[in-house]
């Protein structure tokens, strides 16, 4: 499944963006820094910041369908913004990903201009224009998938930065976990659910989080996916700053207060 979405995205970005958006976006990257020295730009965004706080955080997601699930709710973007700001979410995650999650423009567009809390667009980021387009649409971070991006990981943190977003650098195994260390990510999300079995472990996470602080990781770290009630949350209460949620809370019917009975 994934590897299709890949490629869907792929050929969207080939349909959409010139050889000149790239050069555009990549012209926007900042020099590397010299061999020996810290690479650490660490100026911590909107996103980022509404993360940070103490306890576990969330992030509610935008999502209308997705190929677990099939169709989740016909949510209007800005009213469910709104009910998750309400309810208590510190950030918001919303999917443009049109075929498969129900996802466009403006959804992201109509969210941010009804909230007050920071938004991820949500995508599978193939292009660099792709990650113009999240600044343009107003999202203060994009995600990236170290399963998709692999070593080009790097490039796309730097310019993802360099254009003042926050990066959601997405993981699911030790391996990519190492990548992105190696990155020098300071958000790291870790999902629960496999993308080529669709598979939940709900450990997965806790195992990885722990992972990333034994090997000296100080930055960020976020659950994602496959959590449904408060007990779910907790193995990740302890060791993540915030949890994304996305088919439980929009498929709830009362979004405001799914986001209360989790946090509670
Ligand atoms: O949600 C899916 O079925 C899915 C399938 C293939 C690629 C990605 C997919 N989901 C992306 C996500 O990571 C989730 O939207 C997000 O973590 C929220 O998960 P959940 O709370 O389980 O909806």
């Amino acid at each position: 499944m994934l590897q299709r979405i890949v490629q869907e995205r792929a050929g969207d970005a080939r349909a959409t963006f010139t050889d000149e958006h790239a050069e555009r976006a990549l012209g926007t990257i900042a020099p590397l820094p010299e061999p020996g020295t810290v690479a650490a730009r660490s100026v911590p965004g909107r996103f980022r910041a509404a993360l940070g706080t103490p306890g576990l955080s969330l992030i509610a997601e935008v999502k209308r369908a997705s190929p677990s699930q099939g169709h989740i709710a016909a949510l209007d973007p800005a009213t469910a913004a709104r009910s998750y700001e309400e309810g208590g979410a510190a950030a918001l995650s919303v999917l443009t990903e049109p075929r498969h999650f129900g996802g466009n423009r403006e959804a992201l567009q109509e969210v941010v201009a009804v909230t007050g809390l920071p938004a991820l667009r949500k995508d599978f980021v193939v292009h660099p224009g792709m990650l113009l387009e999240a600044r343009e649409w107003g999202a203060s971070a994009a995600l990236l998938m170290t399963s998709v991006l692999g070593e080009q990981l790097g490039v796309y943190l730097r310019l993802t930065r360099d254009l003042g977003l926050d990066a959601l650098v997405e993981v699911h195994d030790e391996h990519e976990l190492s990548i992105a260390l190696a990155c020098g990510a300071d958000l790291i999300g870790v999902n629960n659910r496999d993308l080529t079995t669709l598979k939940i472990d709900l450990q997965n996470a806790p195992r990885l989080i722990r992972s990333a602080r034994a090997q000296g990781f100080t930055g960020l770290l976020v659950a994602e996916s496959g959590y449904r009630e408060a007990a779910d949350l907790s193995d990740v209460r302890s060791v993540a700053d915030a949890v994304l949620v996305g088919s439980s809370l929009a498929g709830s019917g009362d979004l405001a207060r799914a986001v209360r009975t989790l946090l509670a």
